[in-house]
């Protein structure tokens, strides 16, 4: 028997699953962690608790599956993205909070740079919007923050990387500093056209190049663990960032096929083959993975609040005591009641790219209750995936045939429905929807050849619902025409 274990990372939690050759699963752990939010738009992470979270469910998930590390046929790796960490080449020591793709600390110096005109070099050699949400400033502000940091990187002393570097670094004992092309590409410092980091662009950030990892393929062996970490060496064949894998475990291998995950945030990505498409509608080209040296490329709308909004009408208003509960009562009234709701508390992501918008809810009248908010809530996240298809259609990389859907909150049928009805498109959820970890473990199967090819891999692929559009044209436009007038309104709220 084959068996292959995904390291799982995501923003809220650690998670690790083993999978048989079938890509069934054979054990499973999850550790949540803590969040820190030291200033308002901050974000940070323990870098030692991300590792010793991801390692106990990982030893965990072994236990559970009743099998040892030296029964694995290979791991694979899948993170949050672009989230930051600084550590010290000797130790292995973080020398600072991770910063989290979510933190808006850098805001100001990406204005700067827009007003020093380097948008548009940015985004034809990296396929990105100037943001914060991106790796390259906050790793400049790291540098310029972090007491002889500068100095120390200068002469080699210390080493960057987003969690899947950190956690291969600590996983191989010091040996490997690695990251995938799909994770590279996310920094703000790697040239999706060469395929290596970019000097102009280094240079432009102030980033020295001794800091950088080895970019390696996305699936293939880039070496094994130390065998005192998890009790035996085992091969690190899949590295990728988490929506590259969810769409690599969506069997999105197709040129159009397309996946949204709704989890902290909501992505979806539409593969686009060997061809970079530039977006001219505000999305990010990105790299999806590479495999034996070919890269394939995808669109990406990337949307900051998404579960995370539900998280937010349970922890910040207490209008429900679990993420679920929201379903019920949202499906207690027809509609919202005329109440929109932006969710623009971290500012706003694809199309807008606002970092100043910040949330809001219109609409309320006497008669708002807190179902409508909550129904408000899920149409929030189903109105931002419409306006991430809509720029794909205009980007020519259309029209969207059916959307494969994963993540915590596409447990709701409500929302998968409103889904469908606002987007006017099929709307199809795998029984699998732990995606994520599945991709990071077909990247490492076909990477050490426990499957042969990625058709193989596509025939795990099941159906487990299929949500059709219901909404009547005139309906879906007033809805989505409602909506861009709430964004209008809150965009720009907290300009300086
Ligand atoms: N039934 C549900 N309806 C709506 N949202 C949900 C539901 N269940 C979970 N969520 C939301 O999904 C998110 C968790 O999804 P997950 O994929 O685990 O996220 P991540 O990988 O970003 O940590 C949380 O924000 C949670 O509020
Ligand atoms: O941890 P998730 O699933 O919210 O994903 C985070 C993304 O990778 C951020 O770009």
């Amino acid at each position: 028997m084959s068996w292959l274990l995904a390291l799982d990372q995501g923003t809220t939690s650690s998670r690790a699953m083993v999978f048989d050759a079938d890509g069934c699963v054979r054990g499973a752990a999850q550790k949540d962690f803590a969040q820190f939010f030291p200033h308002p738009g901050w974000v940070e992470h323990d870098p030692d608790e991300i590792l010793a979270s991801q390692l106990d469910c990982t030893r965990a998930a072994l236990v559970d599956a009743g099998i040892a590390a030296a029964d694995l046929a290979a791991l694979g790796i899948t993170n949050q993205r672009e989230t930051t960490i600084l550590w010290e080449r000797s130790t292995g020591r973080a020398l600072a909070p991770a910063i989290v793709w979510q933190d808006r600390r850098t805001a100001a110096a990406c204005d700067r740079l827009r007003a020093d005109g380097h948008a548009d070099l940015i985004r034809a050699r990296t396929g990105l919007e100037l943001d914060a949400y991106f790796s390259a400033t906050k790793l400049a502000w790291l540098l310029d923050n972090v007491p002889d940091a500068r100095r120390r990187a200068e002469v080699g002393e210390l080493a960057f990387g987003t969690v899947d570097s950190w956690l291969v670094w600590h996983l191989s004992g010091g040996a490997l500093h690695v990251t995938d092309p799909g994770n590279a590409a996310r920094t703000m410092l790697f040239n999706i056209r060469s395929g290596d980091w970019d000097d102009q662009l280094l240079a432009l950030f102030g980033i020295p190049r001794a800091l950088l990892p080895r970019i390696v393929d996305s699936s293939g062996p880039c070496g094994e663990t130390h065998a005192e970490v998890l009790g035996a060496a085992v091969p690190i064949a899949g590295i990728a960032g988490d929506q590259q894998a969810a769409t690599f475990g969506q069997a999105c291998f197709t040129l159009g096929m397309a996946k949204n995950t709704y989890g902290t945030g909501c992505f979806l990505l539409m593969n686009t083959g060997d061809e970079i498409v530039a977006s001219t509608n505000r999305l990010l080209t990105t790299v999806g993975w590479r495999a034996r040296g070919r890269t394939r490329y995808a669109l990406e709308g990337s949307i900051f609040m998404g579960g995370a909004i539900v998280q937010w009408l349970r922890d910040g208003l207490g209008l429900i005591r679990h993420s679920a509960e929201i379903e019920a009562l949202a499906a207690s009234v027809p509609d919202s009641g005329g109440v929109v709701l932006v969710p623009a508390f971290t500012g706003l992501g694809a199309p807008y790219w606002d970092a100043y918008a910040r949330g809001a809810l219109f609409g309320l009248t006497r008669g708002t209750g807190a179902a409508h908010i909550a129904r408000a809530a899920l149409e929030a996240i189903a109105l931002q995936t419409v306006d991430l298809v809509a720029a794909m259609d205009r980007d020519g990389a259309g029209p969207l045939k059916e959307l494969r859907v994963d993540g915590g909150a596409a447990a709701n049928d409500l929302l998968m429905q409103l889904q469908a009805d606002l987007l006017g498109v099929p709307v199809v959820r795998p029984q699998m929807l732990e995606t994520t970890a599945l991709g990071a473990a077909y990247l490492a199967g076909l990477g050490v050849g426990v499957w042969s090819c990625e058709d193989e891999v596509a025939a795990h692929w099941r159906a487990e619902r299929r949500f059709e559009p219901a909404m009547d044209a005139d309906r879906r436009e007033a809805l989505i025409a409602r909506w861009h007038r709430a964004v209008g309104r809150s965009r720009g709220w907290a300009e300086a």
